[in-house]
């Protein structure tokens, strides 16, 4: 929850009435990638606009694309299609493009999002392995990625069964040989699949449907996964085991996990020993999750009788490669994912596994024609360009557009929440610790307050830096700016209908422009809620006001009296500033009292002034919002 401190503090800027923070937001979305796109940033850090709303976004398409896909970005956006780029071409290329579409083939390192000065925003990985993309990299830049995740399950899967009745039956060597004019009908005596114990490592999408289709050859099936759902595999018959139990009883093993540290060289010489002697290996996930050099080993010994390889941990392998050389190996180029239908449109059997109350299994077949790897990808990009927020996120929160409707005033007024708190925070003060309150009728875990998170974070950090913090890199900037934030829930009684009463921002150990922000308890205290759909500023310190969040607004400390709002009014009203809203919030009448005033226009430094001079206003402050 928590974005832990690090060494860096921010420093409010000593003017955020003229910070130049305000010159783009005409352009931003609620969730700025978006704004980003047509955002560009100077070397030395300084934002402006480079393309108009109207300007299309221009999206480089760095591997072989669906002329399906590539249509559908064409409605939407210049796009270069240049394939087989040096990393030094794709480095020039990208300060030019909005988006960058990739398959497997392509590296899109930390150099790539360094070189594109701010401009990349979106990187569409058009199939599942992320493992050539540097995330962490792309959530410093901010920059999303999004993957198509589905479209090629299928495809990978058969891939999968090819190569594991090909080896079984040694349909590659076998074809060689006569193609070579022999006919060595001893040498290539197969093994029956049937009986046979397969491990599938990794029970995710792909590895369900090898699953499935190992039961048809008769395969006795296991699975090892630390997060799959025993009663998913349970469904289809497949028992989940441990990973040693996996290994060292299968004949057969299938390799299905992503490739990420800690399945990194998952098969290495230590669990090459504990296998079956003349276990057979199928890997149609990543090279990376073998030790290929303690696979050479193990087949030389004898250990491993042969493996089927779609995936390698350098692609193209070295042409001397031992392992593609081994008479026991059987090698595609990563055709995993190439199939007409995976890469251009597919044929899909949808399975809606049902469970009774009494675990009877039922099980639907649909059949769905779903376009492929292109146009899921080409949905993605272009959604995510629009300032969508892309249901396959890879390094950012998916939010279900159901709870997005919802949520949408919420994280107006957090945005808001936090701009005004961080500009009631005097000059010299640096900010580390921010405690957000949601106060919700809602369960705990009926409330994803991530995307509210992201919004407070960008209201704190934007009017004060010269960074643009969207829902990708929010909790990466407030980390690396040192500010710690955490969030506390109140469980409110009553009706759950919205999902939210109150949002309260509270930041610690710092002295206010305004002292009466300052609450009992000592930290800076803005609390909002959503009237009519309208976010509203209803606290401030300890004094309740309520004035609707659009425009800005002026706080003034005042002895409660008569007349106070007329002289205001009047000083605003001569220079034709429109006010909005006006509220007192005061501890008993004719004390201490907060007046908030909304205004549509800008208030000149002249009238600010003469605001100040009134005698019986003591403090105040002008914030943007
Ligand atoms: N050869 C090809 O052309 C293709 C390769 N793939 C690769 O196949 C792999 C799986 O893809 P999907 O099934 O779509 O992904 P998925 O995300 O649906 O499934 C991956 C599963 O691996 C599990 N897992 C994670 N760490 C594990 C560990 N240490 N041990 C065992 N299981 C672990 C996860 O819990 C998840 O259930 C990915 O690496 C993907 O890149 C996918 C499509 C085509
Ligand atoms: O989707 C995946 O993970 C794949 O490995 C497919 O890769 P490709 O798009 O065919 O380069």
């Amino acid at each position: 929850m928590a974005a832990a401190a690090s060494s860096t503090s921010l420093k409010p800027s000593p003017s955020p009435t003229t910070a130049s923070w305000m010159r783009n937001r005409s352009l931003s979305t609620t969730f700025g990638v978006t704004a980003l796109s047509f955002r560009h940033s100077e070397p030395r850090g300084r934002r402006f606009i480079v393309l108009s709303m109207d300007a299309k976004p221009t999206i480089l398409v760095a591997e072989k694309l669906g002329e399906a896909g590539v249509k559908l970005l064409k409605d939407f956006a210049n796009v270069d299609c240049s394939y087989n780029l040096s990393p030094e071409e794709l480095c020039t290329k990208i300060s030019l493009c909005d988006a960058l579409i990739v398959r497997s083939g392509t590296k899109v390192s930390r150099e790539v999002f360094e070189s594109s000065g701010g401009r990349l925003k979106v990187v569409g990985r058009a199939g599942v392995g992320i493992d050539n993309v540097d995330l962490a990299a792309a959530t410093e830049h901010g920059c999303l990625v999004v993957n198509a995740p589905t479209a090629n399950t299928i495809a990978a899967a058969e891939h999968g069964i090819a190569l594991l009745t090909a080896m079984a039956r040694n349909i590659a060597q076998a074809d060689a040989s006569v193609k070579a004019g022999k006919w060595e009908r001893n040498k290539y005596v197969g093994v029956s699949l049937v009986g046979k114990t397969l491990a599938v490592m990794g029970f995710g999408k792909v590895g369900t449907e090898v699953a499935r289709r190992a039961k048809g050859l008769g395969m006795h099936v296991i699975a090892h996964d630390p997060y799959a759902p025993a009663d998913r595999a349970r469904a289809i018959g497949v028992e989940l085991v441990s990973f040693d139990e996996a290994i060292s009883s299968a004949d057969f093993i299938s390799l299905h996990m992503p490739l990420t540290p800690s399945t990194s060289k998952i098969l290495n010489a230590e669990n090459f020993a504990k296998m079956k002697k003349g276990v057979r290996i199928v890997n149609v996930a990543r090279g990376g999750v073998i030790d290929e050099e303690a696979l050479v080993k193990a087949l030389d010994s004898g250990i491993v009788a042969q493996a089927a390889l779609d995936v390698f941990t350098v692609e193209p392998p070295p042409k001397d490669s031992k392992l593609v050389q081994h008479v026991n190996v059987t090698a595609t180029p990563h055709l995993g994912a190439s199939t007409m239908e995976a890469q251009v449109y597919r044929t899909l059997h949808l399975f809606f596994c049902m469970f009774s109350t009494c675990y009877h299994v039922k099980i639907n077949v649909q059949t769905h024609k779903q376009e492929g790897v292109a146009v899921e990808i080409a949905e993605a990009v272009v959604g995510a360009l629009k300032g969508e927020l892309a249901a396959t996120a890879v390094n950012a929160p998916m939010v279900p557009s159901e709870v997005l409707t919802e949520l949408k005033p919420f994280v107006s007024l957090a945005e808001k929440l936090g701009r005004l708190a961080v500009q009631l925070v005097a000059g010299g003060s640096g900010v580390k610790s921010v405690k957000v309150t949601y106060a919700s009728a809602r369960a705990p875990d009926d409330l994803d307050t991530r995307l509210l998170r992201a919004m407070i974070t960008k209201g704190l950090i934007e009017p004060i830096s010269s960074v643009f913090v969207n829902l990708v890199n929010a909790d990466f900037t407030a980390k690396q700016r040192g500010i710690r934030i955490t969030e506390e829930r109140i469980v409110l009684d009553g009706s759950p209908e919205s999902p939210l009463e109150f949002i309260q921002v509270q930041i610690a150990n710092v002295e206010s422009k305004f002292a009466s922000a300052i609450s009992d308890s000592g930290e800076i205290k803005v609390e909002g809620r959503v009237k009519d759909g309208i976010p509203h500023l209803t606290r401030v310190g300890s004094f309740e006001v309520d004035v609707s969040l659009e425009g800005s607004i002026i706080l003034c400390r005042q002895v409660d009296q008569p007349g106070m709002i007329g002289k205001v009014g009047s000083i605003l009203g001569e220079e034709n500033v429109n006010v909005s809203f006006m509220s007192v919030g005061r501890i008993a009448p004719r004390k201490q009292a907060v007046m908030a005033i909304g205004v549509d226009e800008e208030p000149s430094k002249k009238s600010l002034k003469r605001i100040g001079e009134i005698p019986s206003i003591e403090d105040f402050v002008y914030l943007n919002l």
